[in-house]
């Protein structure tokens, strides 16, 4: 069940010689079974789901680019951070990678982590709420998790996709969200989604169909303005109040291609970093953020690691107030 572990050595960053001047691949620990809770980075390297969904390949490298970018940024948590290692997606068996995601975010949470989990292709939710999921229903082990019969899990996606393809035609990095649909339906569990940072352009009338019937909470890239921030922030407090627990997902491609052109569907628009923060922060704050991870970077299409220093910033973001 453990993930592949790497060595640490991939760690290296500035060390600067004043005194208390950190940064994460000075702090950062190899996960062990008798570690504290922290925050637990757990990479999926997959991009069979991209393969699939017929877009450009690539982000199976993601998971090691974020750690490059992240190893290098400054220090100001707290707590612990550890690395879980990776787990991957061989021979095109996605359907295996995903469930031994789930095994790993299930095992992380039942010890007290707050995983993240850097992708891979956008396939990684399937495998991240099957982690959430296994470990609310209290089913994975006898550790003290919270058994519920029927959680209610808040899926948070910023994206410029729904990822709401009818999985009958393939599985893939464009199905995740209805997976997890069909998936709630068959276990009698409420299905709570909100997709913030649609592009009415990138996504079919069948898309939005699909959306309005499984109720989810839609907020277009262009309704995100500085003027709409205060009211989409409380509209998502309101989701969030409703849930028992909060899966945050981003896609990088929610963010324009100028601030993040490694990708393999790049927005066109986009909804900018600086108003993605305020947003980012407030779930962060909600107090039921559980689990997040970090889809679509593909390392091939960067520009100077642009999208990948944007993917570390977000990690620190989530991780600055534990
Ligand atoms: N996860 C990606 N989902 C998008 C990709 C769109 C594209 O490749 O242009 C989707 O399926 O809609
Ligand atoms: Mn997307
Ligand atoms: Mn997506």
């Amino acid at each position: 069940m453990h993930a592949d572990r790497h060595s640490m050595q991939l760690w290296q960053g500035r060390i600067d010689p004043e005194a208390d001047s950190p940064r994460w691949h000075q702090r950062i620990q190899p996960l062990s079974a008798d570690s504290q809770p922290g925050v637990a980075l757990l990479g999926f390297a997959s991009d069979e789901g991209v393969r699939r969904n017929h877009g450009r390949v690539g982000a199976v490298n993601g998971p090691l680019a974020i750690r490059k970018a992240l190893a290098n940024l400054a220090w100001h948590r707290q707590g612990a951070a550890y690395d879980a290692g990776d787990v991957l997606c061989a021979d095109g068996d996605l359907e295996s990678a995903q469930a031994r995601l789930g095994h790993n975010v299930c095992a992380l949470l039942d010890a007290g982590h707050l995983p993240i989990v850097l992708g891979g292709g956008h396939e990684v939710a399937f495998g991240s709420w099957q982690g959430i999921a296994e470990h609310l229903a209290g089913c994975s082990s006898q550790i003290a998790a919270p058994r519920m019969d029927a959680p209610r899990i808040g899926i948070i996606n910023f994206d410029a996709h729904f990822d709401l393809r009818d999985p009958a035609h393939a599985r893939s990095s464009g199905t995740p969200f209805a997976q997890i649909a069909e998936q709630c339906a068959a276990r009698g569990w409420p299905f709570a989604y909100a997709c913030l940072g649609v592009s009415r352009a990138s996504n079919t009338r069948a898309l939005f169909q699909r959306a309005a019937e499984l109720d989810v909470l839609v907020r277009e890239d262009r309704e995100i303005r500085e003027a709409s921030l205060d009211v989409i922030a409380q509209q998502l407090q309101a989701f969030i109040a409703g849930c028992d627990a909060i899966y945050l997902t981003i896609d990088i491609d929610v963010l324009p291609a100028c601030e993040a052109p490694g990708v393999s569907a790049p927005a066109a628009r986009g909804v900018p970093l600086a108003l993605l923060e305020p947003l980012l922060e407030s779930v962060r704050d909600s107090g039921k953020l559980r689990l997040a991870d970090l889809a679509e970077l593909n390392p091939e299409h960067d520009i100077d690691s642009r999208t990948a220093k944007v993917a570390a910033r977000l990690i620190h973001l989530l991780t600055l107030t534990g």
